[in-house]
């Protein structure tokens, strides 16, 4: 037997390898861009329409109340899977018309999957399972793909993660209808690091989208966008949907409570398999395995929307750029050139304004709050 490693001389791409080259385009305004898709999904034959871009089934961006705000936008939010049932039920009546936008996860628990059918049964509206686990080779996670599509036949079912064409066929030969993309792209990720296992995330999409495409099935890029451009490229790579996590941190829809240190506003944002999560859902990290995530203090960002409304802009900007009506289009307008630098970064190093121009009122209103009770404190008064 040969021990010699196989190497893959192919040269795989990321987001900041490439560039859109710009083409003739009749539009004549960013606004008249579509961003809207109308999928009908393969298993489940369900149809949905809306804005493909997904917020992440992590406990600070998966939860109820960026549900709410993309829903306003038809996002979708995969809700992360630490919520109750009884939490779900008081979510579904209270806030309706945000159900068709979210998703419920799992992972390949029993008891996941025990509540995953509690809470289904519950929330009638309620169409979307997203099984999500870091590794999408294990047979342990094909067979619970499999006991899903059983149990529930007109759900539509996202499985991952994966990063290779073969096993994107695998996952929707066992009945995912949407195959999630992406393994160590994300920003608070250090599966590459622990592992050095990885793909770099543009070629994944396209490989992942191309095999799921000659199946009439879908994928999602998970991981890696950190900039509306990089959204933009997961989509002309071929990517139906686009899933964020840390764009989407670090706003008052994000889970976690604000903090204040040296007069700035923060939130944590962290891995789903960091030790902070771990810590907080598990009783620790297990002696066997280390942690694959970690845990940094994002700087407080205002409401989502702000965030959202930026990717939304870029994304239709992208389209005029290469003269594609709507998102579907982009895929087959897109024509990439390889790069060796994306950005000017000469002034990168000065104190720099990229507002967006929206009010940030929760993080004045602390920082006033912070000030005056420092005064208070100062002159020995304690308030009230
Ligand atoms: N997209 C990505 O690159 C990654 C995403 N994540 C995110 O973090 C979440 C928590 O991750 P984590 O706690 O690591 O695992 P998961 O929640 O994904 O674990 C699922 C099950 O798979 C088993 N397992 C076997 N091999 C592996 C492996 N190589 N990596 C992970 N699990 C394995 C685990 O058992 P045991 O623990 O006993 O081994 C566990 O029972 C994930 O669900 C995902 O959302 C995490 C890492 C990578
Ligand atoms: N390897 C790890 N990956 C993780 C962890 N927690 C989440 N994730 C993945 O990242 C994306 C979000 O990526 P981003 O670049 O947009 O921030 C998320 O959907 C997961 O797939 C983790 O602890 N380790
Ligand atoms: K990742």
């Amino acid at each position: 037997m040969s021990t010699r490693p196989h190497i893959d001389e192919e040269i795989k791409l990321d987001f900041n390898d490439v560039l859109f080259r710009p083409q003739r385009s009749a539009l004549k305004s960013r606004a008249e861009v579509n961003l809207e898709r109308d999928f009908i999904f393969l298993h489940s034959r369900r149809q949905w329409k809306g804005v493909p871009i997904i917020s992440a089934n992590m406990d600070t961006t998966g939860t109820f109340e960026m549900g709410v705000a993309l829903a306003n936008y038809k996002c979708i939010t995969a809700i992360h899977k630490y919520y109750t049932p009884a939490d779900w039920q008081i979510f579904a009546i209270r806030k309706p018309q945000a159900v068709p936008f979210v998703a419920i996860s799992a992972g390949t628990s029993n008891k996941d999957f025990e509540t995953v059918k509690q809470i289904t049964s519950n929330i009638p509206d309620l169409s979307m399972i997203c099984l999500d686990v870091a590794n999408g080779y294990s047979q342990y996670f094909v067979d619970t793909v499999h006991r899903y599509r059983e149990a529930f036949p007109r759900h539509t079912i996202v499985a991952g993660n994966v990063v290779t064409g073969e096993m994107t066929q695998e996952l929707i030969q066992s009945g995912a209808d949407i195959v999630k993309v992406g393994i160590g792209p994300g920003s608070v990720c250090t599966t590459r690091k622990q592992t050095g296992v990885g793909y770099p995330q543009l070629s994944a999409v396209i490989e992942c989208a191309q095999a799921a495409h000659e199946l009439s099935a879908h994928v999602i890029s998970d991981g890696g966008c950190v900039s509306p451009g990089d959204v933009a490229k997961a989509f002309g790579g071929g990517g139906d949907f686009v899933m964020i996590g840390g764009m989407f941190g670090g706003h008052d829809e994000s889970g976690g409570e604000i903090f204040i240190r040296d007069g700035q506003l923060f939130k944590k944002f962290y891995g789903m398999s960091s030790t902070t999560a771990m810590t907080k859902y598990s009783g620790g990290v297990a002696e066997y395995r280390s942690s694959e995530g970690k845990t940094v203090e994002m700087p407080y960002k205002g409401p989502v929307e702000a965030t959202l409304l930026d990717i939304l802009g870029g994304v239709r900007s992208t389209c005029t750029y290469v003269g594609a009506n709507c998102v579907m289009e982009l895929a087959q307008k897109t024509s990439f050139i390889r790069v060796n630098r994306q950005l000017n970064e000469s002034l990168s190093n000065l104190r720099t304004d990229l507002n967006h121009g929206y009010a940030r009122l929760k993080a004045q209103q602390l920082l006033e709050a912070s000030v005056i009770g420092k005064r208070g404190n100062e002159s020995g008064d304690n308030g009230e």
